[in-house]
């Protein structure tokens, strides 16, 4: 033990123990004990996927990864696929903390996600062994109850508190039958356990909007999957980009909740080693195989047996990282290392006694009594169903939750503001009274302002979407793989959540262009143009959302929408006449939704003002009506492409074992 020395400056004693728990872990709350008690166990999990292999023309064996001589069938195939985990076996006890270590690439991720039954489907990934639960052989349906997973990356919305995240995701996932103050009060639990107290009330922030720290934020994440009360909890590297401070924090909180009955499995690299000493369990991995699993106290004991001694005072982590990650920093110590890594692997699978599936963890019976009386009202049979509220619930809460984001986006609803400000003030001032002019010219160069405006609304309505929604887009998976919501209620509350703020923006567009450049003067004429716009800015909006869910990034799709737009422009009856586009490309123009916007806005300005029927000759035979219909069902194909890509592309899709 260390003595604590006291210094006293300006009056006040300040002291350092290095042994003292964190202020934060006081915070913790002891009494929220978990009964519902889990031991998960794996045998002889694989995973492989397959490899592209070059041949070379010439020869065989140059640059390729084949030989020469032709091989047997199953050998060329087995060269042909890497395997990422080579018959890995474990358990994770409930009540205890399960650390997964070893270098980059050494399979900790993937191993945490077959657990987790959460491994993302690739092309020919093929993956076996078996998993069991309290000795049973896993079904998906009762784990996915029971099992919760904390991804690495914390994409949440940044404008919303610590408070009403947790809540979100508690009115989302807890079932209908639950009543809401025992809901609301699970999250007063959440946050109390994992210290959340003093910042529930903080914006979570991003890297723009000042929010909480990384920490908190990880235990927000944390929590965020705790609202069901899960009784398995996997995380993927919980103290990533934290500092060392900070990810002790973090795995104190856990170190709580297992204590408290869960079971926690984790990967993690290169812990401190005060967060080194919260592990019960250790499993450490290197190049896919288990080079030690037992307890994390007894490790560096097991290595000094094998003649691999931990310099003293030395981090344990640092050293079995330093004895299993192979060196390819020359061809010598990367046959070295690789020779020691497969040593150590043979050493310890001749000596791995075989797991018992069968559950161990001995139902605390003391706790359970303490549970019941003070929690009675807490436990709550989750639905058999995969959503755990009705499809109205779902919609209710998700557009509280739009709505409330919609308000509180400052940065882009101000730069929205701006842009339509500026631009409505300088079309109304370079054609100012154009409208109420009569010569020919000045009626023609009316046609210009319309398609003008087109133009303006399409690119406002796609920028609105490139880079706000992205963000979304990836909090929004990350929640369907959780099972949050269904696509279909989440996608018809952001539609019915956006058109309010677009309609809002396009309203005042219409109020300042309109009258400042003088179109006809009627209400019918005013409020059809407003509409015209408003099915333009909230079509392009769609056009950009579909394109943004099947690119899957914002880079991709930030370079692809505008093409769109171009080709619309460019076939929209402005530029190019649509009587003088040639035969071959004359179809074009029927495709291009700025056609029908430009021409709706020509058959409601033109008829019955002077010079209107010269004009109206360069116009479609169409109706505004019809051009409007036309618009309005282009609008609802690109929403209903979003939708599918969302659904069926985009979608959570998992590989299982070949035994399940
Ligand atoms: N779908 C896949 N296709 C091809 N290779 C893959 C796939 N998934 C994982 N790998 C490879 O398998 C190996 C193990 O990956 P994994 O992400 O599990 O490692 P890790 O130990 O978590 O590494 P890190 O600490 O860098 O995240 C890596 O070499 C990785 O490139």
């Amino acid at each position: 033990m260390t003595s604590v020395e006291t210094v006293t400056h300006n009056g006040v004693d300040i002291t350092y123990d290095p042994n003292e728990e964190l202020d934060f872990a006081s915070e913790l709350s002891t009494s929220a004990r978990h009964t519902q008690r889990v031991d998960l166990v794996w045998k002889d999990l694989t995973l492989s996927v397959p490899v592209k292999v070059k041949r070379n023309k010439k020869s065989k064996t140059e640059g390729s990864k084949l030989p020469d001589a032709a091989l047997p069938p199953e050998e060329e195939q087995a060269q042909r696929r890497k395997t990422i985990l080579k018959g890995i076996s474990g358990e994770a006890r409930a009540g205890t903390m399960l650390a997964v270590m070893g270098s980059s690439g050494a399979g900790k991720t993937s191993l945490l996600n077959l657990l987790a039954g959460r491994v993302s489907t690739s092309k020919g990934a093929k993956a076996s062994g078996s998993v069991f639960l309290n000795g049973e052989a896993r079904n998906y349906n009762k784990f996915r109850k029971l099992a919760a997973y904390v991804l690495q990356d914390d994409d949440m919305f940044a404008e919303l508190t610590v408070e009403e995240q947790l809540t979100y995701a508690a009115l989302l996932r807890l079932p209908s039958s639950m009543p809401r103050e025992k809901k609301l009060m699970r999250v007063q639990k959440i946050i109390q356990e994992l210290g959340l107290g003093k910042v529930k009330d903080t914006m979570i922030g991003s890297h723009i909007v000042r929010g909480i720290s990384g920490g908190e934020r990880k235990r927000v994440n944390i929590g965020t999957e705790l609202v069901t009360n899960p009784s398995l909890l996997f995380l993927d590297e919980p103290t990533t980009g934290l500092d060392s401070f900070n990810a002790l924090n973090v795995m104190t909180a856990l170190r709580q909740l297992a204590l408290n009955g869960r079971t926690i499995i984790s990967t993690i690299h290169q812990p401190r080693s005060s967060i080194f000493a919260l592990f019960d369990q250790l499993c450490l991995l290197s190049e896919g195989r288990v080079m030690y699993f037992g307890p994390a106290k007894d490790a560096v004991t097991y290595f000094s047996a094998l003649n691999f001694r931990s310099p003293s005072q030395f981090n344990p982590a640092d050293f079995f990282l330093d004895l299993l990650s192979v060196d390819p920093r020359s061809a010598e110590r990367e046959a070295n290392t690789k020779a020691r890594v497969e040593y150590i692997g043979d050493k310890y699978a001749a000596q791995a006694t075989p797991i018992a599936a069968e559950a161990q963890g001995v139902p605390d019976m003391e706790a359970a009594a303490v549970e019941e009386e003070n929690d009675s009202n807490d436990k709550v049979q989750l639905r058999e169903t995969m959503f755990q509220t009705n499809w109205f619930n779902e919609f209710r809460v998700l557009c509280t939750r739009a709505m409330k984001l919609a308000f509180r986006e400052r940065a882009a609803n101000g730069a929205r503001l701006g842009q339509v400000i500026f631009f409505s003030i300088l079309l109304g001032l370079i054609w100012l009274n154009n409208g109420r002019k009569e010569s020919l010219p000045e009626r023609q160069s009316l046609a210009g302002v319309l398609f003008f405006i087109v133009i303006n609304q399409s690119f406002g309505g796609v920028f609105a979407v490139i880079f706000g929604f992205p963000l979304e887009r990836s909090v929004v998976t990350r929640e369907r793989a959780s099972n949050m919501y269904r696509t279909s209620s989440y996608f018809l509350s952001k539609t019915a959540t956006d058109l309010p703020k677009t309609l809002f923006f396009n309203t005042l567009f219409s109020i300042i262009v309109y009258w400042m450049v003088g179109f006809k003067e009627t209400a019918a004429a005013f409020f059809i143009f407003v509409l015209i716009i408003f099915l333009t800015s909230v079509l392009s909006e769609s056009l950009a959302i579909a394109v943004s869910i099947m690119t899957g990034d914002a880079q991709t799709a930030a370079g692809i929408i505008p093409v769109f737009i171009i080709l619309a422009l460019l076939f929209g009856g402005f530029f190019i006449e649509s009587g003088e586009l040639d035969g071959w490309i004359s179809w074009a123009k029927y495709l291009s939704f700025i056609f029908y916007a430009f021409n709706a806005l020509g058959h409601n300005e033109f008829p019955g003002r002077p010079h209107g029927e010269k004009i109206l000759q360069t116009f479609n035979n169409l109706t505004i009506t019809e051009n409007i219909l036309v618009l309005f069902a282009i609008l609802i194909i690109f929403r209903l492409i979003g939708y599918l890509f969302l659904k069926f592309l985009r979608g959570p899709k998992f590989l299982k074992l070949e035994s399940e």
